[in-house]
């Protein structure tokens, strides 16, 4: 994926358009499609390629045939997307196309309003009624859009409110008078009374901690903790995004002939998920976000490993995993630890998010008979976007470029629209030395093979820039991805390093 964690890690890259019903039939190459192509649920033996499980970087894409340099792999679309505040007015909201002079004419506001607040107030913008045909019936009826729309005019009304409160209280503080909060100091408190009631979290399996996180979350919503907090700008954009894919939910939920997945084969319900998302229906199905490898866990573990070395480097030697004293955490989290320890800090982003699209959620529950907001169907889409969205950027890189070193460019030097979850598409691991590319052409991304691929191989799309040194590109994918590279290029650099220096 031009994987762009959004705001967080992978934001991919590079996406397409839709509409025109477009599947690549199996075999051909770059540019010859057929309509509604051969990818079924039942001879899911012509989709070209095959997830298998690689150790150490979970599940991937191989190819199931011999490809050529160009040909195309599939084609992706987007489950949910945001386009930044930054460029709502310049983004076409159903093809990306971007217009530097914000002449995008057909606004997204929702009804009702008056003129003037659907001039200054709109979610975005579409480049032609095509546009705004496609968007509307990506939702599947005019009811759902204007349904989807009204969150998204919640979510603004709600981020606003948050702002004059927030003002208020600087104003206060400003006045000598403290702000209500009591997070002014977040301190590191594990370990201040160690007891049999706390846990090393490095020795918790991964379904404990899961479990763990469960407790934390209930104790979020029930002690209404980090509530009132206005997340960033990108987190705000997480939240129309969350809206977005949680309204397609709520419209699949209601459409009793939505089709169930019926395949414990990832293969087959990859090629599934990919025919029906490109010509079946206008969207990604649901479903196929489920797939994803959900990362709350990974997040975490890699959060509390950062918290670890911050306080190392007051005494322990970062370079000897021994002298990095332990994190405990409480078997049963409380509100006060929640709020006040270095750990509940990591859940105040998350948590602010929720709150902020749970007002507009709340808003717009009524008028629109949407079901309640769950913490668990928020955290569902939240951190399956960490790692596995894809950023849309502009202009879109052509393939192949006329230097062959540009078609390696992870949207360097472009500009950010915004991001997208692409859950047909998130099985490609991450190589410092790619070889897919990823082409956005206006709301699609279509994977097009940078060498040619023998049958059997992996194939690798990058995360980001592939031109900084090993020591860069793993510290970034650690950051942003949770892991550390394995690739083969990655794996040669640093064993280079290591040789030269002697170890
Ligand atoms: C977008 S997902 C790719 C699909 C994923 N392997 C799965 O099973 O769903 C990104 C995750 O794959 C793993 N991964 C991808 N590329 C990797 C690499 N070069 N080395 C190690 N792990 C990698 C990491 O866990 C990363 O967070």
């Amino acid at each position: 994926m031009s994987i762009i964690l959004s705001a967080n890690a992978l934001t991919a890259v590079p996406p397409g358009k839709l509409s025109d019903a477009r599947v690549i039939a199996p075999g051909t190459s770059s540019g010859q499609t057929a309509q509604g192509a051969s990818v079924t649920n039942d001879d899911s033996e012509n989709f070209p390629v095959r997830i298998h499980h690689v150790p150490g970087r979970g599940r991937g894409f191989f190819a199931d045939r011999d490809f050529t340099r160009g040909d195309e792999v599939f084609q992706a679309m987007p489950l949910a997307c945001a386009i930044s505040e930054d460029w709502v007015g310049n983004t076409c909201a159903w093809c990306f196309k971007f217009d530097d002079r914000r002449k995008h004419h057909l606004k997204v506001s929702a009804p009702g309003g008056t003129k003037h607040h659907q001039a200054c107030h709109y979610k975005g913008a579409f480049c032609s009624e095509q546009c705004q045909e496609n968007a509307i019936a990506s939702h599947g009826s005019r009811h759902a859009w204007q349904r989807y729309v009204a969150v998204l005019d919640s979510i603004e009304a709600e981020a606003q409110r948050l702002k004059a409160t927030a003002s208020k209280g600087m104003t206060k503080a400003a006045k000598g008078k403290k702000p209500k909060s009591c997070e002014a100091s977040l301190v590191f408190s594990e370990g201040k009374s160690l007891t049999d009631d706390v846990f090393n979290p490095d020795d918790a399996s991964d379904d404990q901690l899961a479990q763990w996180i469960m407790l934390v979350w209930d104790s979020i919503i029930e002690d209404r903790i980090f509530i009132g907090g206005l997340p960033d700008s990108p987190y705000r954009e997480i939240a129309r995004l969350i809206a977005g894919a949680l309204c397609h939910r709520s419209n699949k939920r209601s459409n009793s002939n939505s089709k169930p997945v019926c395949s414990s084969d990832p293969t087959m319900w990859a090629a599934d998920m990919v025919r029906r998302s490109v010509a079946a229906e206008p969207v990604a199905p649901w479903e196929s976000l489920e797939h994803m490898q959900p990362n709350e866990v990974n997040w975490l573990r890699s959060e509390l490993y950062s918290l670890q070395l911050t306080r190392s480097s007051e005494g322990g030697d970062v370079s000897n995993p021994a002298t990095i004293a332990p994190i405990h955490l409480p078997l049963v989290p409380t509100a006060a630890q929640i709020r006040l320890t270095g750990w509940g800090a990591l859940f105040r982003v998350a948590a602010e998010t929720f709150w902020l699209l749970n007002g507009a959620w709340q808003q717009a529950i009524e008028a629109q008979q949407l079901p309640a907001l769950e913490h668990a169907d928020f955290r569902d889409v939240y951190y399956r976007e960490m790692a596995n969205s894809f950023g849309i950027w502009d202009p879109n890189d052509p393939f192949p470029s006329e230097n062959p070193a540009d078609d390696q460019r992870d949207g360097e030097e472009h500009e950010m629209l915004g991001f997208a979850i692409y859950p047909t598409a998130v099985y490609f691991n991450h190589s410092c030395a790619p070889n897919v590319f990823k082409a956005r052409e206006g709301r699609q991304i279509r994977f097009v093979c940078l060498h040619d691929i023998r049958q059997g191989e992996e194939m690798f799309i990058s995360y980001g820039s592939v031109f900084e040194d090993v020591g860069e590109r793993r510290e970034r994918l650690q950051q942003h991805y949770f892991f550390v590279c394995t690739c083969d290029r990655c794996v040669a650099e640093s064993t280079a390093y290591l040789a030269q220096d002697g170890c």
